[in-house]
């Protein structure tokens, strides 16, 4: 069987054709609520599945956050099934947000669930995190490469409270942040266009303060709800911004049900996306 397409030249490919946005889909309780769905089972499919619809033939990536699906127990992650499936079959990339993180024989375990191509959960790439140690991601950093798939590691989360953990020192005098880059960037060396590892820095967080030339992709989080906006994203990401697939979700979300508001939507973040990263 010949290798499949490595997760950066198709990552690449997608951001060059479609734009870089990458669009959430979290179906919290509150947006069911005002698009009139009830917050349960058959709300959850009706949203998800319009969300799929009206984006998923023309955006880079969409990114299900897994929580929002697993509350409903197995149910819910049939919806999520599903609507991995259909987004991938209309050309999105899905980026699964289940930010797992377990020591290595148990990663391996996760790696199966979201990156091996016989699993109901196959996505093109999924989110970890690597504060059990760098090489507790091990075996999802190499079932990624066998299956053509991407890896997005934590780094600079979006949240606050992140800093106390990532900006603390490390045994060799870099933040933990950096010295997580440090190894995203060994494990990308040499890819071109890029490596499948990818860095999350979230874009509420000002200048980053850490060198971001991991040659992979740098997934940008907090735009729209959490206050960031297109215009912070050169002075987050500086010369790595051509790098940045900048992520929105309830910024979005909250112009559904109607899909053409929804498309409206994500298509003005991506125009103020083109102006931002066009200018930087
Ligand atoms: O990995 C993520 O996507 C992520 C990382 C991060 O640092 N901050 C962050 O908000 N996220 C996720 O991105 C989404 C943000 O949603 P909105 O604030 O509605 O755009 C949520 O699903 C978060 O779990």
């Amino acid at each position: 069987m010949s290798s499949p397409e490595p997760f950066g030249a198709r990552l690449r490919q997608a951001m060059d054709t479609r734009g870089p946005l990458c669009v959430g889909i979290d179906p919290h309780a509150s947006l069911l609520t005002a698009w009139g769905l009830d917050d349960d089972v058959n709300g959850l499919e009706r949203f998800t599945r319009t969300v799929v619809e009206a984006l998923a033939d023309r955006v880079a990536v969409l990114k299900p956050q897994s929580a929002f699906f697993e509350r409903f127990g197995s149910r819910g992650v049939a919806v999520l099934e599903r609507a991995v499936a259909e987004a991938r079959a209309a050309g999105a990339l899905v980026l699964m947000d289940a930010k797992r993180g377990d020591i290595g024989s148990t990663m391996g375990a996760y790696a199966e669930a979201f990156l091996d191509r016989g699993s109901p959960l196959f996505s093109d790439a999924v989110t970890v995190s690597p504060y059990l140690g760098f090489g507790s991601l091990r075996p999802a950093l190499d079932q990624a490469v066998l299956s053509g798939c991407g890896v997005f590691v934590l780094a600079l989360t979006s949240n606050p409270e992140g800093a106390e953990v990532q900006r603390a020192t490390a045994s060799g005098g870099s933040s933990l942040a950096q010295l997580m880059l440090d190894h995203m960037a060994g494990e990308n060396a040499g890819a071109d266009p890029m490596g499948p590892v990818g860095a999350v820095v979230g874009a509420t967080l000002g200048a980053a303060g850490v060198d971001l030339d991991i040659n992979g992709p740098l997934l940008a989080p907090g735009i729209g709800a959490q206050g960031a906006t297109p215009a912070d994203l050169p002075g987050v990401f500086g010369g790595a911004v051509r790098n940045v697939v900048p992520s929105v979700s309830r910024g979005v979300l909250r112009y559904g049900p109607d899909a053409v508001a929804l498309r409206t939507a994500a298509e003005r973040f991506a125009e103020e996306i083109r102006v931002a990263v066009g200018e930087a």
